[in-house]
């Protein structure tokens, strides 16, 4: 196979005030999810000033990433401009043929991504004849370029803490919830999305003795989600006796709103309630072990290089057919 571009693929955000409501009815679409619950997320956004750092990110990743292949390396989004729909445009009129798409998800799983290769299908139907073919990276919860930052953002994170209580010092891992049903499905077999989750953080830490919990829930209450919720997990290993913790939001690979929020603000404000000592050990960004990863992602597919990965459960670079249903539409 010859490949003729690269694609970074990803969720979107707002970068001004008035983006941000337009951009949430985007991330629900179809889902029925009243405007009242966005206005409630919306403020999140607005505590930022409307501005979502994850495009940011994007653009300074895509620049390193520009740096390691000999792609011409486009961007698109699911959710906000630039929509993909737009790149698979652009590409097309510059004469690409068959590129190769990296999505910021190191999961499997509907969210994590299966509906990336929806937004890769619904953008070229968009495009139209002439369109070109975009075949996703593999997912990359085990590549040492993803585990080593995390590793080192762990390292660091806990030398911000009191060397004297290590002893009461607990490391917890966090992963975007999603609902127990999509959890369930999530993969050839199902149960994906947490089985590489426990590997990451097993990896990650070196040892067994860490807890993984979730974050950002959203959708009504009557939906089981996975849990424990983070700030409720606080609660309870300060009744243990811990007293330091270090957050590693193993399930996102940049700092982006659902980090700053709900770590950085929400989680740490419990923290400080509860008078535990909080660390949040950073995401991968443009670590350049990450950046590396993705051009030996590529090389894969290019030169035949090698896989590059530090656990044992099943890999596969296109979606099995059928994996990870879309939830249920509400009401449905
Ligand atoms: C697994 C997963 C990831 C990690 C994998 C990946 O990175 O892809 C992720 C990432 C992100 N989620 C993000 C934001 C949101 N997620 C929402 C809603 C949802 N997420 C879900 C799952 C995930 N989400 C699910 C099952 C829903 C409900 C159903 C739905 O509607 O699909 C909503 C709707 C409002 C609400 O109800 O909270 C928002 C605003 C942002 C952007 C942050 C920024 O702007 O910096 C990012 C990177
Ligand atoms: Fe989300």
């Amino acid at each position: 196979m010859v490949y003729d571009a690269f694609v970074l693929l990803s969720f979107g955000g707002p970068e001004k005030p008035d983006d941000v409501m337009p951009f949430l009815r985007n991330v629900v679409r179809g889902r029925g999810v009243p405007d009242e619950r966005l206005a409630e997320v919306a403020e999140h956004y607005y505590h930022f000033g409307g501005v979502s750092p994850i495009n940011q990110q994007n653009r300074d990743l895509l620049a390193a990433i520009k740096k390691e292949i000999d792609l011409p390396a486009y961007w698109g989004n699911r959710n906000w401009h630039p929509m993909l729909a737009d790149t698979v445009a652009q590409m097309r009129d510059d004469g690409v043929k068959h590129a190769l798409g990296f999505a910021t998800s190191a999961y499997g799983g509907y969210s994590s991504c299966k509906q990336y290769w929806e937004d890769i299908a619904k953008a070229r139907a968009e495009v139209g004849p002439g369109a070109p073919v975009i075949s996703k990276l593999r997912q990359f919860w085990d590549h040492p370029g993803f585990v080593g930052p995390h590793q080192n953002a762990v390292r660091a994170a806990l030398a911000t803490l009191d060397e004297s209580r290590r002893e009461t010092t607990r490391l917890v891992f966090t992963a975007h919830s999603i609902p127990v049903s999509m959890a369930k499905t999530a993969g050839p077999t199902g149960g994906r999305y947490e089985a590489q989750l426990h590997e990451t953080a097993r990896l990650v830490a070196g040892h067994d003795d860490w807890d993984l919990v979730w974050q950002s829930r959203s959708g009504p209450p009557q939906v089981p989600w996975l849990e424990p919720d983070i700030n409720d997990h606080l609660e309870v290993l300060q009744q243990r006796g811990v007293t330091d913790v270090v957050v590693s939001p193993i399930g996102f690979v940049s700092d982006h709103l659902e980090v700053l929020w709900d770590l950085d603000n929400e989680a740490a404000d419990t923290a400080k309630r509860l008078g535990l000592g909080y660390a949040r050990a950073a995401t991968p960004g443009t670590d350049p072990q990450f950046v590396t990863m993705v051009r030996e992602l590529v090389q894969e597919r290019t030169d035949g290089a090698p896989l590059q990965r530090l656990g044992t459960l099943p890999v596969w670079d296109d979606c099995p057919v059928p994996c990870c249903p879309p939830p249920q539409r509400r009401g449905a």
